[in-house]
């Protein structure tokens, strides 16, 4: 297939103006249209496992949206994401709205599906709980997983109304299910007011290590990416990203927002410095555009994205030059 050779591109906005037409994320081809990718976006509009404003079912076509802007030459990467490896809009997956553990199913089955074909994922919420199949999933490929979760929540909670499957637990299940490497667990943004002290000594007793929104403010994001990227190693590494982890006046567009929080240039800048790292898939979730304005959350989001994709288009390219240049010798 001549698309895994030349990759297909975003439609050339200088002849297509960029607000026409309707929207895949960076006004990339369909998954369809180009057959397989090396790196699939693929939209969960689900959102019923909320513990306060619904309404992230729709921040997929939000970020989609906002993405109409974005470019094809990323500088602080120095790279070409959509020219490296094929990046395509593989649409949506159709969760069950009623019913949360068949969604959560849903995502699961869907996400083996399309990594089973090579793909990497870059999903775009959905609220949390989405997490936590694409983690099984990942680790049904990869085994247990390091993971970087960015988020002012902890997200690390047992039950809410005694549900197991919310947007506030998808990692303690993870951890239960031992589908994480428990060496390399980071949250990174975490702030705000917990139920009790409990909720800490628990989350570290699962592993995990805390870099908060002050700490990102005291020590810089390059300091706090080099400490991040020291402890993930060459592990296979998944990123969560709650957009929430920005502060409210970076994304007001959530549906648990709390004060305090880092700068959209903060978080872009630790990704940039986690560039070398193994990303294996990754998310963004929790944007409910309802609460949005000017589309500041989803622009946001969109760039995060956009780093994240070319992290893993850059080494999807590196992989391919390895292995022509071992066949060549
Ligand atoms: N994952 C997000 N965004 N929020 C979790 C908040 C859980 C709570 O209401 O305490
Ligand atoms: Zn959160
Ligand atoms: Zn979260």
């Amino acid at each position: 297939m001549s698309g895994i050779e030349t990759p297909r591109g975003p439609v050339d906005s200088s002849r297509i103006p960029r607000y026409a037409g309707p929207a895949t994320y960076a006004r990339l081809p369909r998954l369809d249209e180009v057959g397989r990718a090396d790196v699939a976006v693929v939209g969960v509009p689900f959102d019923s496992g909320v513990s306060y404003r619904p309404g992230a079912r729709f921040g997929g076509n939000a970020i989609r949206e906002a993405s109409r802007l974005l470019r094809p030459y990323n500088p602080a990467q120095d790279a070409s994401p959509f020219a490296l490896a094929q990046v395509a809009d593989a649409g949506d997956i159709a969760a069950n709205p009623f019913n949360i553990d068949e969604a959560v199913e849903t995502v699961e089955a869907a996400a083996d599906e399309l990594l089973g074909t090579g793909a990497r994922l870059m999903t775009l919420g959905g609220d949390h709980t989405i997490a936590l199949p694409l983690l099984r999933s990942v680790a049904k490929k990869h085994g247990p997983v390091a993971l970087l979760h960015f988020d002012a929540h902890l997200d690390t909670w047992d039950t809410y109304f005694g549900a197991e499957y919310t947007h506030g637990t998808p990692f303690r299940r993870a951890v239960e299910e031992g589908i994480l490497d428990t060496e390399a667990l980071s949250h990174v943004g975490t702030r705000g007011p917990l139920y009790g002290k409990q909720d800490l000594t628990d989350d570290e007793k699962m592993g995990f290590g805390i870099v908060t929104s002050a700490d990102i403010y005291r020590r810089g994001a390059d300091e706090v990416a080099d400490q991040l990227r020291q402890r993930i190693g060459d592990r296979p590494l998944y990123i969560s990203i709650d957009i929430d982890c920005l502060d409210p006046a970076h994304a007001p567009g959530t549906g648990t927002p709390e004060a305090g929080g880092m700068t959209s240039r903060e978080l872009l800048e630790i990704l940039r410095g986690l560039a070398s790292c193994n990303l294996v898939s990754a998310d963004v979730v929790e944007v409910a555009p309802a609460y949005d304005h000017a589309e500041i959350t989803a622009v946001a989001a969109s760039h995060t994205a956009y780093e994240l994709t070319t992290i893993m288009s850059r080494q999807i390219a590196q992989a391919k030059q390895s292995k022509q240049e071992k066949a060549a010798k």
